[in-house]
């Protein structure tokens, strides 16, 4: 059974601090910014690479530190993410991170980690997060090629047309639930988005 329970997150509206700005480090800002381009990032690694140098230039909302990590580094931090190469290092953050109720996710390493990253499938508004419980990442990599390619463009439009009509939509909630049920069962048996037919 997979007890893992699925949040979505306001990354510009909290602080994240990553350590480690190798190819990994750079995997795991490019899904954070990719998902949340205004994420409050403080970058610490003792050597950054070319390719995130590069990545990060004119992205206000990252700030970098070319250094070693020091604790004070989790100072007013919220979320933790660590791709470093040092498992000392990994070991005395999670301790410093449990003491101070900071999460924590430390890449490819699901022992130390107290959230997981998951696969993401994008269409506008719409987002699906994938998670197999840390049993194969190569599997939720495939199904969010596949619901990828499954779900129509026009979802988008379904959702800003029904977001439309439930802000022009009066009466009190238990009738706008009913009616909001009503209409999406209408569009369900309409556009079936389960068949290419
Ligand atoms: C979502 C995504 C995040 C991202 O990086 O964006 C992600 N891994 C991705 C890809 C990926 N990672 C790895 C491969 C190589 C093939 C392979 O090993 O299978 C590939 C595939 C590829 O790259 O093609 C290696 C790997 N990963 C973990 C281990 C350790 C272990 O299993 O023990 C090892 C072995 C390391 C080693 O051998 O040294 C563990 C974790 N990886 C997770 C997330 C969490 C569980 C997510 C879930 O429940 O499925 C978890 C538990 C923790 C975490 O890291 O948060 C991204 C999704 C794909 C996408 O959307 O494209
Ligand atoms: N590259 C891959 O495809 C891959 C795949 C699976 C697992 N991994 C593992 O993930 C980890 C990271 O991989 P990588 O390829 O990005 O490694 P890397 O060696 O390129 O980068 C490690 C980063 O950690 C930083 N770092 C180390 N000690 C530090 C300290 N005390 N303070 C601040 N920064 C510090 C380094 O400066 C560097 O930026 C490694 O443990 C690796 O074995 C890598």
């Amino acid at each position: 059974m997979n007890e893992l329970f699925p949040i979505y997150v306001k990354l510009a509206q909290i602080q994240t601090l990553l350590v480690g700005a190798g190819p990994v480090g750079l995997e795991k800002l490019q899904a954070m910014l990719t998902n949340s381009p205004n994420a409050n990032i403080h970058l610490v690694a003792e050597r950054i690479d070319e390719e995130v140098r590069a990545f990060v230039r004119g992205k206000d909302t990252i700030r970098t530190s070319e250094r070693a990590f020091a604790d004070t580094d989790i100072e007013g931090i919220d979320l933790i993410v660590l791709a470093t190469n040092n498992p000392t290092l990994n070991a005395h953050i999670r301790k410093l991170a449990t003491k101070n109720n900071v999460l924590l996710n430390v890449a490819d390493k699901p022992d130390l980690c107290d959230f997981y990253l998951g696969s993401v499938v994008r269409k506008g508004n719409l987002k699906i997060g994938i998670s197999t419980n840390g049993k194969s990442p190569t599997i939720a990599k495939r199904l969010k090629e596949f619901l990828h390619e499954l779900l129509p463009d026009e979802i988008d439009e379904t959702l800003d047309l029904m977001s439309q009509l439930r802000d022009e939509m009066k009466g009190d909630m238990k009738e706008k639930i009913q009616a909001l049920n009503k209409h999406t069962k209408t569009i369900l048996e309409t556009k079936r988005y389960d068949s290419p037919n």
